[in-house]
């Protein structure tokens, strides 16, 4: 995955530890997550979710009880993202052919982007299986630019009727005087916060829904409180094995000797459940993070150090105001 879907190793998921990968953070921090940048797109935010609430009244008329949350909240955060990175929306008003692909496309890259290739670990699993895994993966990688290309170049020709003024895709085109900032680069930047936005979101805001609808006294005091601050312990394991890391050097985590170069997985879903570090680790108890409470720096929902999540801020004002 890393090698075709990741520009081979060159976006801010993917890339090493190192110059290159602290670039784009950079990049991220100041173009993208700037407390300037986020409160600029605010007027998103709230017209997407207002377009959530339009739909879900609708929805719930008199003769359709049953609403399905999960895909309204894939579009919603689908929507966000991509009205901030391209001015417009890809299912709300998308309903077009290249619309459509797109969505497909990136579906496909989020549910592969949680496989593991078993021939990485054993290589000799990629004889048997012929390459067909990889070559699956290089030709999603070649529809994925594609679109990213795309978008790039409408963006760059100023098309006709195409929302431009403060979009992610303008700002990294605006820095392109400096060679480093390839279109490599800025489609590299664009795949990886979708991808790493999409979902995580979509499944945090299912979960915190289901959670609270299922313990209506919790949903009172949470709406009081989320209109009050919005923080980070609302999450829930979008998550569960962060992302995989690998020792840059020998090491040792926890007791063990990591060598270099070791793959390690980081299993937050067992950490947040863990009984020796939580009091009834099990149960719905936002409380215990509030005031009062001291269990919400154990919360590793956003991974933790410098390898962490860049998005967080915008995650927790997307998921915040929705719920609110
Ligand atoms: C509820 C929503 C979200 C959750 C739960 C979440 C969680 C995570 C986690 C667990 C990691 C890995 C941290 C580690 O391995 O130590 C991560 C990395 C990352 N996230 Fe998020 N995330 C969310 C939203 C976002 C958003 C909104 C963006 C950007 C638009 C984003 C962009 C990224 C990026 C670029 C990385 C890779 C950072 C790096 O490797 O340097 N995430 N996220």
């Amino acid at each position: 995955m890393s090698k075709h879907i990741g520009y081979n190793y060159t976006t801010v998921t993917q890339a090493p530890y190192g110059d290159h990968w602290r670039n784009l953070r950079r990049i991220g921090a100041v173009e993208i997550f700037s407390a300037h940048r986020l409160n600029a797109l605010l007027p998103i935010r709230r017209e997407e979710v207002r377009r959530l609430v339009s739909k879900l009244a609708a929805a719930g008329s008199p003769h359709r009880r049953v609403v399905e949350l999960k895909s309204l909240f894939r579009e919603l955060t689908f929507d966000t993202m991509m009205r901030m990175v391209a001015g417009k929306r890809f299912y709300g008003d998308g309903d077009d052919r290249g619309s459509r692909e797109f969505r497909e496309v990136l579906k496909e890259v989020v549910s592969l982007s949680g496989a593991t290739n078993p021939a990485d670990f054993v290589p000799v699993l990629r004889w048997i299986d012929g390459g067909k895994f990889e070559k699956t993966v290089a030709g999603l990688a070649r529809r994925t630019d594609s679109f990213l290309q795309k978008l790039i170049e409408e963006h760059r020709s100023k098309k006709e009727g195409l929302d431009s003024a403060n979009t992610m895709l303008d700002h990294l085109l605006a820095l392109q005087v400096s060679e480093y900032h390839t279109d490599q680069i800025i489609k590299g930047l664009v795949l990886g916060h979708v991808v790493a936005w999409t979902d995580t979101s979509a499944v945090t805001l299912e979960w915190a829904m289901s959670n609270l609808l299922n313990h209506p006294d919790i949903l009172v005091k949470a709406r009081e409180e989320l209109d009050k601050q919005i923080g980070q312990e609302r999450m829930v394991d979008a998550a569960p094995l962060l992302v995989p890391h690998a020792s840059s050097e020998d090491c040792v985590v926890g007791g063990y000797h990591l060598p270099r170069d070791t793959l390690l997985l980081v299993n937050a879903w067992v950490i947040h459940r863990d009984p020796n570090l939580w009091e009834d680790p099990t149960s719905f108890r936002p409380e215990r993070y509030g005031k009062g409470g001291n269990e919400s720096c154990k919360l590793i929902a956003f991974g933790l150090g410098r390898r962490s999540c860049p998005g967080a801020g915008l995650a927790q004002r997307v998921v915040g105001f929705t719920l609110g």
